[in-house]
């Protein structure tokens, strides 16, 4: 279990993360949503004992992440890759498994099954140099999951991946769910966090302004429906807050119905319902 008790950074004028406070269950997939400098990389940054807030605690299991048991339970995906692009893929895992102090015995068995793990087995001897983005991306997961940690960290997986190695990576991420692993997920696209997480909060400037399952947001924040209706007496559109009874008790009224389409709020409408239309930097 994951707890996040009133965390706060600042960067000289800018509160970067202001009083953050979240739980996340053993076993859960959780999205951090926010748009462009909303504090998600800063609060992963705590979280993973990268960085010390300026206030408040993060607990891992009940002990602090900076510690020595801790650490060796935290794996990290960074948003920008880190990997040696003249070395095989091999080589980067065996240079990240030294870094981890992984014990000779381990070694070779953790290496192969991370690279089966991430699809690349058959790609074990190429230079990163030749690889796709998505492949980067992928042995990038690899490489932080060499030591088995429990808690995993993914800052923007997907950033730049074609559809195939996202599909992969959505895939890894449920089996490292079904492993029992604890995912820290943060993205920019809505649709992947509603596909994966068990719960998502969002962030802007610092500060958490919503928390729960994608449903329970998708009801509190979502707004109206939109339903639009082509009949014999034309066509029609409206919001509603009750799309299914509006839509019944309008259809009595028509005998021939041509098209009919319901427009549910998701949790796009959501995030910019709560995080605004303005473009950030
Ligand atoms: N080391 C630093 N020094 C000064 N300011 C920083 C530092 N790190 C982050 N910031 C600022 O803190 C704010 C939050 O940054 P952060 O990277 O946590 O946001 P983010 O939500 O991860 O953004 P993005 O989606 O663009 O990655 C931003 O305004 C950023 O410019």
């Amino acid at each position: 279990m994951i707890e996040v008790r009133g965390i706060s950074k600042r960067y000289g004028n800018l509160q970067a993360v202001d009083n953050l406070s979240i739980t996340i269950e053993k076993g859960h997939i959780f999205g951090l949503l926010g748009p462009n400098g909303a504090g998600k990389s800063t609060t992963i940054s705590m979280m993973c004992g990268l960085i010390n807030p300026d206030q408040g605690q993060v607990l891992l299991n009940g002990n602090a992440p900076g510690i020595k048991e801790t650490k060796h339970k935290i794996g990290l995906i960074p948003q920008s890759i880190a990997l040696y692009e003249e070395l095989t893929a091999l080589d980067n895992l065996s240079f990240f498994a030294d870094l981890y102090n992984l014990p000779a015995s381990q070694k070779a068995e953790r290496m192969e099954w991370s690279l089966a793990f991430v699809g690349l087995q058959d790609r074990a001897k190429d230079a990163v140099q030749d690889f796709s983005g998505g492949m980067k991306r992928r042995l990038n997961l690899a490489a932080s999951l060499l030591h088995d940690p429990e808690f995993i960290f993914m800052d923007e997986p997907t950033a730049g991946v074609d559809p195939q190695s996202r599909n992969k990576l959505f895939e890894s991420v449920f089996e490292l769910k079904a492993l029992g692993k604890t995912i820290i997920y943060t993205t920019h696209y809505m649709e992947e966090a509603e596909k994966l997480c068990d719960r998502v909060g969002v962030v802007d400037k610092g500060q958490l302004l919503a928390l729960g399952t994608v449903d329970e947001l998708i009801e509190q924040y979502g707004g109206e429906s939109r339903v639009h209706i082509k009949s014999e007496q034309g066509e029609e559109s409206f919001m509603t807050a009750n799309p299914v009874n509006d839509l019944m008790t309008r259809l009595k009224g028509l005998t021939t119905v041509e098209n009919l389409s319901l427009q549910r709020p998701n949790l796009e409408t959501v995030f910019l319902n709560l995080t605004g239309k303005q473009l950030r930097d």
